[in-house]
């Protein structure tokens, strides 16, 4: 007999599966259920690039907007094969709950290529991220839609989106406009600590949940998918509360060591190396497939969606998972963990460093001011320990899971700027 493989639910249905159970549970005012429930507007742009070659490629990009009820539309832009209008529309909805629970004057917005970088020279980079930023035009803007970097996107890239968009304004508009992306180098108009943002506010939310365990990290053993920005900046601060990194993965291979792995010494070598792990000699190679049944107290992906499955959900050893990446674990994966009592710190309050970075950097750059990396990661650090009060007083509200518990503290901000504003059940 031939069995039907499985279909794996699309990014956004999970996104959407996660809202209706909130929006259920609070009983959420119907309007304002149908509004959120869809994405205002879908951008899509293809457009022509010269390469090094002289030939012409032509290539698609996204820019998904999914609500702006308490603020221009903000969240990254990835370059990636996986890029599509199902995962921006889904990374773009995740933002919205984000910016919502970390209380900034935000909506949600993403997008990205669909290209793998790796195939392109860093001119060619160049032009395709000066001609994209050109095909958007003003549908992003300082006060209406502020992208910022994901995956493969740096802070280079964010420079010469704002360099192009800039350029498109007449002459005395043009130094006005540099808030219209963030994530920026220091010398562009960049704010000290966003690159370690993500990184920094993963580890305040690990800290965050062994207070609330009383555990110590010191010793806690852990493992890391994705050695980018997030996984690095995360492994960086999680070394120096004392907690040891036994095994990495990205996409070039996974590495292990029961006596640990120094993420300080691994980034020189993955700096030499292509940006890549594997073949780190003070680390032997693992089993790819095997890696999130390692034996460790916390998992923290920190690559691509739906990675913790309802295949591997059931292998896993770790006591908690830190969703440094978005959408890490999908529907099947959370309610099996809920069930086994592993806990999730969910995304859209766990990586929320990195909004709250971007948006230090919004307000310095408008207000014309420098600010110091100290007052950045203090200010930072403060933020998220507010945000996580109020999840887990939601959660004891509603006696629900803390991803649900996130949404739902998300949802109600934005329910009451609609209901304030006149529409009503
Ligand atoms: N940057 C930010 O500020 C924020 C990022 N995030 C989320 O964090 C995650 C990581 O982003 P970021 O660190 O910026 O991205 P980077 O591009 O800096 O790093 C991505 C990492 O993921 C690895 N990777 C890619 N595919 C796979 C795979 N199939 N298996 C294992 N590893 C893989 C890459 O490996 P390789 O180099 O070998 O391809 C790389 O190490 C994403 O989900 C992003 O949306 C969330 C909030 C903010
Ligand atoms: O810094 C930002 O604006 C958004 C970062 C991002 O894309 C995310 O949080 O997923």
């Amino acid at each position: 007999m031939i069995t039907k493989e499985k279909p794996r639910m699309g990014m956004y249905e999970n996104v959407k599966h996660q809202y209706e159970k909130a929006a259920d549970l609070m009983n959420l005012t119907p309007a304002v259920r149908k509004i959120l429930a869809i994405t205002n507007n879908e951008i899509v742009v293809h457009f022509p690039v010269k390469m090094d070659d002289g030939s012409v490629e032509v290539f698609t990009g996204y820019r998904v907007q999914h609500n702006n009820a308490l603020g221009p539309y903000k969240g990254g832009l990835r370059y990636h094969p996986t890029v599509d209008i199902d995962a921006a529309r889904a990374l773009a909805t995740w933002m919205t709950w984000k910016t919502s629970l970390a209380g900034l004057p935000y909506g949600g917005g993403k997008g990205g290529i669909q290209l793998d970088p790796s195939k392109y020279s860093i001119s060619e980079l160049e032009r395709i991220t000066r001609r994209f930023t050109y095909a958007l035009g003003d549908n992003i803007g300082p006060e209406h839609d502020i992208p910022a970097p994901d995956v493969n996107t740096t802070p280079q890239m964010m420079a010469w989106i704002a360099d192009t968009y800039m350029s498109t304004k007449s002459t005395n508009e043009r130094t006005k406009n540099a808030h219209v992306v963030t994530g920026k180098p220091v010398g562009a108009g960049g704010l000290e600590g966003r690159d370690r943002a993500t990184g920094f506010g993963v580890v305040v939310s690990i800290k965050e949940w062994a207070k609330l365990k009383s555990y110590d990290l010191r010793g806690m053993r852990y493992i890391v998918q994705g050695f980018g920005n997030v996984g690095f900046w995360a492994s960086h601060f999680m070394k120096q509360h004392g907690a040891i990194l036994v095994g990495v993965q990205d996409a070039s291979g996974t590495i292990y060591n029961a006596d640990g792995i120094d993420p300080d010494q691994l980034i020189v070598y993955a700096q030499g190396n292509n940006h890549h792990i594997s073949g780190f000699p003070q680390a032997s190679e693992y089993p790819t497939s095997d890696f999130f049944a390692l034996d460790c107290d916390i998992i923290i992906p920190a690559a691509m969606g739906n990675q913790i499955t309802g295949e591997n959900a059931e292998t896993i050893k770790a006591m908690m998972i830190a969703e440094g990446a978005n959408g890490p674990v999908d529907v099947e994966a959370d309610s099996i963990l809920f069930e086994r009592n592993i806990d999730v710190i969910p995304d859209i309050y766990c990586n929320s460093g990195g909004v709250i970075g971007s948006y230090f950097e919004w307000l310095q750059n408008r207000n014309g001011e420098l600010w110091q990396m100290d007052e950045v990661l203090t200010k930072l650090e403060s933020k998220m320990g507010q945000s996580f009060k109020k999840l887990l007083n939601t959660a004891n509200e509603f006696h629900t899971d803390w991803r649900t518990s996130a949404y739902i503290e998300a949802i109600r901000r934005i329910e009451q700027a609609y209901i304030q504003r006149g529409i009503f059940p």
